[in-house]
């Protein structure tokens, strides 16, 4: 399997190459050159197996060429075996055809953990095989950051340095990235939003001199890695309700539009989904564009769940590549015009775009009744996030066919937001419950790509 760039002017790569490079050299995203397909029977036998049998499955036609069978489920094994669920992603019924995927069982707390864990993996065998190191820089709102640290700390061939928008994260996610004592990992506050830490870690990539002089690297879902693991859940849920002989709808929190463009690569891979639908909170840009308003950059405004307080959806990319008819040309021009404030989508690639994705938006208010509502109706305490999702996934679902919506955080990750709406503080789980006594380690920085490139120079092991 050959990887491409979404903007047609890169190297094609194989699945390893992709994985360690991170963004193309043209500023694009790779992609499988072909998405592979499973017929309606290889769909069928997953039903009941091992969320790591599914995960071979689903994803072994993506990275054949680049890891040995064993070698592969080996690392899948080690990927998931500190989660703490024995089902790693279970499903709740909400309602009659209404139901959660609970996403935040790994040791994180958040969906981010599914690819972060397996890439964390896929790094240790790639980089040990290749004798050689890299430097991961990444940009989080709060789980990404979190997730990576957890994944990579206290490896001796990777220095890890995390971006975060100061004042803009929750506590817990903050001390998630700031507590662990490993010298390889490396918290930075940076005095501006989201958009700002990832625009800076793709300036970083584009930078050829830093790029190349510091071996960088990304696990933000720039890299295509982060992306397939996240497809593997669409299948194990979807199957568990009947597909591929039922169809089933997903709704996904969204905002960097990396979970949901999951869903997209599993539906062109054959799983029977028949509407994706992005739910956003206040940062509306996606439903915006969805709306058919364009996709124009707006301010980003803090909100109670804000790991999707996210103006620029880096993986919006991909999606538009294949509504332009996988015409990079088409994509490098509209990321172009994005640098001086965004696009008018055409009517084709509306269309297109329109055949698959709805959305919806759910405002602060909305947010916090559903915490509440959804308590009181269905006994579950859910995060904000999860919340904008079941708001938008009522609006959405038919009576015929099942709607999953993805529940992405444990609601303890956002426990003020979460007691504001209901009440009920939700409790750290016992092998966290220091967390506030840990003592943290973390860099406040400007928002200025120069003070940041040395900070990270002056800071790499070797
Ligand atoms: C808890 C949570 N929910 C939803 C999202 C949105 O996911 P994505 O950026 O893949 O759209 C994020 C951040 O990515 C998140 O951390
Ligand atoms: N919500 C994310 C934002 C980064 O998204 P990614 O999927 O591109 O890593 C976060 O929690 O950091």
């Amino acid at each position: 399997m050959k990887y491409i760039s979404t903007r047609g002017q890169a190297p094609e790569l194989s699945f390893e190459e992709a994985m360690l490079t991170g963004l193309a050299r043209d500023g694009g995203l790779y992609l499988p050159a072909e998405i592979p397909v499973l017929s309606n029977d290889e769909i069928a036998a997953l039903a009941g197996l091992p969320y790591e049998e599914i995960a071979f499955r689903v994803m072994w036609p993506f990275v054949s060429g680049s890891f040995a069978e064993d070698e592969f489920k080996g690392i899948i094994a080690r990927a998931y075996e500190g989660f703490d669920h024995a089902a790693r992603a279970p499903l709740k019924q909400l309602n009659e055809n209404h139901f959660l995927l609970e996403l935040f069982h790994g040791p994180t707390l958040a969906f981010k953990d599914f690819a972060m864990q397996l890439i964390g993996q896929l790094f240790q065998v790639a980089l040990q095989r290749r004798g050689d190191r890299v430097t991961i820089v990444g940009a989080t709102s709060g789980d990404t950051g979190s997730a990576a640290i957890e994944a990579f700390r206290g490896l001796d061939a990777v220095d890890v340095f995390i971006l975060f928008p100061h004042g803009r994260v929750s506590e817990v996610q903050r001390r998630q990235m700031t507590t662990p004592a490993d010298g390889n990992v490396h918290a930075l506050a940076v005095d501006g939003d989201f958009d700002d830490c990832q625009a800076a870690v793709k300036d970083m990539f584009n930078d050829f001199d830093f790029r190349d002089g510091v071996r960088l690297a990304g696990v933000n879902s720039i890299n295509f890695a982060r992306v397939l693991a996240q497809v593997v859940y669409y299948f194990s849920s979807a199957v568990s309700l009947g597909a591929p002989h039922r169809k089933v709808s997903f709704t996904v929190p969204t905002g960097n539009f990396g979970d949901i463009f999951a869903g997209y690569i599993a539906k062109r891979m054959g799983l029977p989904i028949e509407r994706l639908v992005v739910a956003t909170n206040q940062n509306d840009i996606l439903h915006r564009c969805l709306s058919g308003d364009g996709y124009y950059k707006g301010e980003t405004i803090p909100s109670v769940s804000p790991s999707m307080d996210i103006q620029v959806s880096s993986n919006f990319e991909r999606a538009l590549y294949y509504a332009y008819g996988e015409e990079g040309r088409a994509v490098a021009q509209l990321m172009d015009e994005l640098k001086s404030g965004g696009f008018d989508v055409s009517q084709g690639a509306m269309e297109a775009l329109r055949e698959v994705f709805d959305s919806g938006r759910a405002s602060e208010e909305e947010t916090l009744a559903t915490i509440k509502s959804t308590l009181a109706r269905s006994a579950e305490l859910v995060c904000p996030h999860t919340a904008v999702g079941i708001k938008v996934a009522e609006e959405h679902r038919s009576a015929e066919t099942p709607m999953i919506t993805l529940a992405t955080a444990h609601p303890a990750k956002f426990p003020a937001a979460v007691e504001q709406a209901s009440g009920v503080h939700p409790p750290l789980p016992p092998r966290m419950s220091d967390l506030y006594e840990r003592s943290e380690r973390v860099t406040r920085i400007a928002n200025d790509l120069g003070a940041i490139q040395e900070h990270i120079k002056g800071h790499i092991s070797a």
